[in-house]
């Protein structure tokens, strides 16, 4: 008798590859609408599927996963960051939940670099002149100033895969790296980075020039860089997040860089996405603040990866092993 295959529901539309391969493994219900589902097409979707693939634009709270059917034993979270999922109540449901890690990591610390470098050297203001016919008097001494980034000290909030690669960059280009993490990396790793420790992430703020948050978001790291912490700031600092919006109070970011206490930052992601802050918004017209639409991962090569670990994932999970990318309590 042959088996049946899963029936494996994904709730964005996924590069051609992927989905190619899921149609030949699995019994699969796309989107190819690629809109982010309602919250009742999700709860109908977790009614009758084995397998869910989510994205960061679905939000699975307890609520939804309450309304799953017996059948779903696994949630393949296409995208790194599980904050979306209530990664616990799915546990206790005894739902499987995985990610994908690593794979996208080189490209959301180069994405990281580029903010970094876009707020310092007023790129994207720049890039705005010639198409804007505004560059009639040519170079000249004292116009478009930006920051030099060498020399300067970077602060890493969360010292994890992205954060070392985005360290790894950094150094190239001539900035001194100070991070703070919820433990010390290992010696070696450090001293290959020529990183400095933080335990204190007041004491880090008070001292860096950039700022890159690069840790999830948890309930631990909800508004950790908060309306206080980001008043430690140097008034030159610039704020960098690739990571999510949560971590920082976007509000107090947008407050002090209009009050002039904070000089910029560089945002891929927010609080609200895909809703924008209007403050933020208006920093952005002023050349204060860049802002991008959660690019970070956002290469051919990333996602493509990222397809083939959640396929992977659910093919080992299907074949009844552990699959690789398991989010463990240990994690939360
Ligand atoms: N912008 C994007 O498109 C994009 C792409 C990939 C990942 N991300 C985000 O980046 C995050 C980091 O990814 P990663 O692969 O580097 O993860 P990781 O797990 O390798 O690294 C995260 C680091 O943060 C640290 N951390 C956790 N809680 C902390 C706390 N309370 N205080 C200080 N440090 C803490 C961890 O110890 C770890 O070293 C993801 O969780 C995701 O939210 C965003
Ligand atoms: O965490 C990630 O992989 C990206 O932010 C999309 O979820």
């Amino acid at each position: 008798m042959s088996k049946r295959k899963p029936l494996v529901v994904v709730t964005r539309r996924l590069p051609d590859a992927v989905e190619t391969r899921m149609r030949e493994l699995f019994d699969v219900r796309l989107n190819a609408e690629d809109r982010p589902m309602s919250a009742d097409a999700l709860a109908a979707a977790l009614r009758e599927a084995d397998v869910l693939v989510p994205t960061v634009t679905d939000e699975i709270d307890s609520g939804i996963l309450a309304q799953a059917g017996p059948n779903l034993r696994l949630i393949a979270n296409f995208g790194n960051g599980v904050d979306h999922i209530d990664v616990a109540a799915a546990l206790e449901r005894g739902i499987t939940v995985t990610n994908t890690p690593g794979v996208l990591t080189e490209d959301t610390a180069d994405m990281t670099m580029a903010l970094i470098l876009a707020v310092a050297r007023r790129v994207t203001e720049g890039a705005r002149i010639i198409p804007d016919d505004e560059w009639n008097t040519g170079w000249s001494p004292t116009w478009m100033l930006g920051r030099r980034i060498t020399g300067k000290r970077l602060g890493i909030v969360g010292m994890g895969r992205i954060g070392q690669a985005l360290a790894r960059r950094a150094r190239a280009f001539g900035l001194q790296i100070h991070y703070h993490n919820r433990r010390r990396v290992p010696a070696a790793t450090e001293s290959a980075l020529d990183a400095t420790y933080w335990e204190s992430l007041d004491q880090m703020l008070a001292r860096v020039d950039i700022v890159s948050v690069n840790c999830p978001h948890t309930p631990a790291t909800y508004h950790l860089l908060s309306a206080r912490r980001l008043k430690l700031l140097k008034r030159e600092a610039i704020v960098v997040n690739t990571a999510r919006g949560e971590v920082i109070d976007e509000n107090a970011l947008a407050r002090l860089i209009e009050a002039g206490d904070v000089s910029a930052a560089g945002l891929d992601v927010f609080e609200q996405e895909p809703a924008v802050s209007p403050r933020l918004v208006k920093l952005a017209r002023t050349g204060k603040v860049v802002l991008l639409p959660h690019m970070g991962s956002a290469t051919h090569e990333s996602r493509l990866d990222m397809g083939e670990k959640v396929i992977i994932n659910i093919k080992t999970f299907m074949d009844g092993h552990r699959p690789p990318d398991r989010i463990l309590p240990s994690m939360l």
